[in-house]
């Protein structure tokens, strides 16, 4: 049967990500391909150093790819400007917060600014999807509080409602679960996991959280060092990918509960 393309939010076609400079050029990955669709949340995984951030930072259009295309509702990211860009892909990088003397609620209004005015002044609309965006991470008790006032696992809820708040099609978040306890960790997965199922967004995240991402992720990006696999948890597990992700002297990856273990 046909596939519906026309749920195709993100497409990458032989993408080469990298580093340019004027005497050389680093591959860091090649042959890239994949299709994010509607509704979906997607892990992006591999070791340190794979280049996770680094094709990331090409999707959203932080540098530019080396070859290939990256097309975002079938346009190439090239010709997107930036405002259109702003009002179809949002981004959470939590390192980068730099207004932590906003209230949540500011913060979360900055979501806006793609629709609002120069001074961005928010109309009944724009102040229903900051409020909807509260209720959907559940943290509308929070909305007062100043933003250095909160934990990171507080601040990480804000910052993925201020990515709502924005309403694009598409998120992506680096590394959403750094500097979080297990529980948190899951429980943020969860939230994206939700997120997709009650608001059609596409949810792409990196993270070495690899069981978690098995267990929550509809599509996996799995890097390594000659491939980047794009397929279903259960089927890249078929395919053994997990199994040479690392080097073996020290974890091997246990098949039947899709998890890694310490060699004792
Ligand atoms: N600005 C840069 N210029 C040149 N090389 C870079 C630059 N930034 C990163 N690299 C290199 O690109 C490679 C991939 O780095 P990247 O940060 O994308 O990996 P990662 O998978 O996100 O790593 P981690 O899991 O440790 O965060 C590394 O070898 C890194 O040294």
């Amino acid at each position: 049967m046909l596939k519906n393309k026309r749920n195709t939010i993100l497409k990458t076609e032989n993408l080469s990500i990298g580093y340019k400079t004027k005497k050389e050029e680093t591959v860091i990955s090649k042959n890239i391909n994949f299709e994010l669709e509607k509704g979906q949340l997607i892990g992006l995984v591999g070791a340190n150093g794979i280049g996770k951030s680094t094709l990331l930072r090409t999707l959203i259009k932080v540098q530019p790819a080396l070859s290939g295309t990256v097309y975002l509702n079938q346009k190439d990211l090239r010709t997107v400007s930036a405002l259109e860009l702003a009002k179809q892909l949002s981004i959470v990088l939590t390192e980068t917060v730099t207004s932590k003397n906003l209230s949540v609620y500011e913060l979360i209004a900055l979501g806006r600014y793609p629709y609002t005015n120069w001074i961005g002044n928010l109309n009944t609309k724009d102040i229903e999807i900051v409020k909807n965006a509260l209720e959907l991470v559940n943290i509308t008790e929070l909305k007062d509080k100043k933003c250095y006032q909160l934990s990171d696992g507080q601040l990480q809820k804000v910052m993925i409602a201020r990515a709502l708040a924005q309403d694009t099609d598409i998120i992506v978040l680096d590394e959403p679960t750094t500097h979080l306890d297990m529980y948190h960790k899951a429980y943020i997965l969860k939230l994206l996991q939700k997120l997709t199922k009650e608001t059609g967004k596409t949810i792409v995240f990196s993270s070495h959280e690899i069981d978690l991402a098995i267990q929550l992720c509809d599509m996996m990006i799995v890097m390594q060092n000659q491939s980047v696999y794009y397929d279903q948890p259960c089927n890249l597990i078929t395919k053994g990918v997990f199994e040479s992700l690392f080097p073996d002297d020290l974890i091997s990856f246990d098949n039947t509960s899709g998890s890694f273990r310490v060699k004792k």
